[in-house]
């Protein structure tokens, strides 16, 4: 995916990257303080929101094939089992046999796919929300905070899921986190956001430990691996 001079007012923010490149098949890290524009830059990547300015060229895949797992996932008044078959049955695609039982039981809610999903623990919905965005294969992931809920085990467990993915599939990922070490442990390359603007960009080792800009060296000091 190429952005290029993209401008984007929202409040008081202007979002505005004159050039930025998320190379595909790698897992990328957003990091940025709160209220820089991480989500906003996140729905403009997903095409939920219109640009002031500039251009997106997702390259090989269509907004369609891009899904973003929000910050508060948004679950249909429907059981569990409901909500993860949704995104094929608006696509219109016949899920495989075992395949739903499959993805239930990665994600530990196999006995629960009958309960009223709204219903479920935060962590539980983070975890169904993270399941239903990723069974139409999409091409291009977005994680938007989606896994700050998840219990120590659980989020081993899932960043394991992701990796094993990426080697599967070959998909792109933009992880939004303000956890450091998930960063480090699941990124390939990480950009850093200040004030609507992407300050640094790099290998996640050169940006982490060898940051060029003060403010990335301030904020990496603040929160040791
Ligand atoms: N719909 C909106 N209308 C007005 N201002 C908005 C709107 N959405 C976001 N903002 C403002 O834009 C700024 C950037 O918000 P955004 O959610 O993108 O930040 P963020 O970097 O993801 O923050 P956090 O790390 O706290 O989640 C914030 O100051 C927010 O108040």
């Amino acid at each position: 995916m190429i952005i290029t001079n993209l401008e984007k007012r929202i409040g008081d923010l202007t979002i505005s990257i004159p050039e930025l490149g998320l190379e595909s098949g790698k897992i990328h890290g957003l990091l940025g303080g709160n209220g820089c524009g991480k989500s906003t830059l996140a729905k403009l990547l997903m095409g939920a929101m219109d640009l002031d300015a500039g251009q997106i060229d997702w390259e090989d895949c269509g907004p369609r094939d891009i899904t973003l797992m929000a910050q508060r996932p948004y679950l249909l008044k429907r059981t569990v089992l409901e909500n993860l078959t949704y995104p094929l049955d608006i696509r219109h695609i016949k899920p495989e046999e075992g395949e739903m039982e499959k993805w239930l039981t990665q994600a530990g809610l196999w006995e629960k796919r009958d309960q009223y999903a709204p219903g479920l623990s935060s962590g539980e919905r983070q975890k169904l929300s993270f399941i239903r965005s990723l069974v139409f294969k999409p091409r291009f992931v977005i994680i938007d905070e989606t896994l700050s809920n998840l219990d120590p085990e659980s989020l081993v467990q899932f960043e394991d899921f992701i990796h094993h993915w990426q080697e599967k599939e070959h998909i792109t990922w933009l992880i939004i986190s303000h956890q450091l070490a998930q960063i480090n442990d699941l990124c390939d390359q990480v950009h850093f956001m200040e004030k609507g603007r992407i300050i640094e960009s790099g290998d996640t080792e050169q940006v982490i430990f060898n940051p060029r800009t003060e403010t990335v060296s301030r904020y990496m000091q603040c929160q040791r691996v």
